[in-house]
């Protein structure tokens, strides 16, 4: 067991999706899993490990932000060996490009966020990076599935009430969107030399103002998720 996960090293596949929700962690593991185990539920952080057509897999809820992120993607790493981690979050809409209920794939994540300055130090600005492996992955099994994707740029918040940020001048720049895990995750998968990816879908949009349904929500995670276990297939 680790600090926040209370689970044998065994009980947790070295593949895992992140969903930020423990909600959508049961949601994916009793929709998508078969003989799905929760292993995990301090802090109602759930975690689960089942088949997807017959790959071992684990979904661990991460909760929100950076640092909440950071604990479970350490551990998982760490303490639990996981290889492959893909994150399937919700974002909100930046560019006039993307609209609500899109799938964008995060190719890299610009911060708001301390975390580079504290593991670089002053003068370094890092890049996080998708795995370019799994990115070139899910982009071709999205096309294939006649899914329509974006891939590019995400913001990666500190706060999600945030009325600082110069939103227009990071669109001008080619930033799709916004959330507030992905640079932790690229980060940490670089630190440990581990696969990661951010898959998100468009939950609403902060200058149109579009909001999603609870039901259209449920239907566009639906493509998320199914992408992500594409990938999983295809690993
Ligand atoms: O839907 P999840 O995966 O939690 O992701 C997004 O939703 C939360 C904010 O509502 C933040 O965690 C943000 O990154
Ligand atoms: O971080 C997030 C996630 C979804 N929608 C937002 O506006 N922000």
């Amino acid at each position: 067991m680790s600090t926040h996960i209370d689970a044998k090293k065994s009980a947790i596949a070295p593949i895992v999706l992140l969903p930020g929700d423990p909600l959508r962690a049961k949601y994916i593991a009793e929709t998508y899993l078969t003989d799905a185990v929760c292993y995990n539920t301090v802090r109602n952080a759930f975690g689960y490990t089942g088949y997807f057509e017959g790959v071992r897999v684990s979904v661990q809820a991460t909760g929100m932000g950076i640092p909440s992120m950071s604990i479970y993607a350490t551990e998982l790493m760490v303490d639990y060996d996981v290889q492959v981690l893909i994150r399937v979050g919700t974002a909100g809409g930046l560019s006039p490009d993307v609209k609500v209920r899109d799938v964008i794939l995060a190719q890299g994540s610009t911060t708001d966020s301390s975390i580079i300055l504290n593991t670089f130090g002053a003068g370094m600005y890092f890049a996080p990076l998708a795995d370019f492996k799994l990115l070139d992955q899910a982009y071709h099994e999205a096309q294939a599935q006649g899914l329509s994707v974006q891939v590019g740029n995400v913001l990666g918040e500190d706060r999600f009430y945030n009325d600082e940020i110069d939103r227009h001048k990071l669109i001008k720049y080619g930033v799709l969107a916004t959330e507030m895990e992905t640079p932790a995750l690229y980060l940490l998968a670089r630190k440990y030399q581990r696969q990661a990816l951010a898959i998100l879908t468009v939950s609403n949009h902060l200058i149109t103002g579009e909001e999603t349904t609870a039901i259209e929500r449920q239907t566009s995670f639906d493509d998320m998720i199914a992408l992500a276990f594409a990938v999983v297939k295809g690993l």
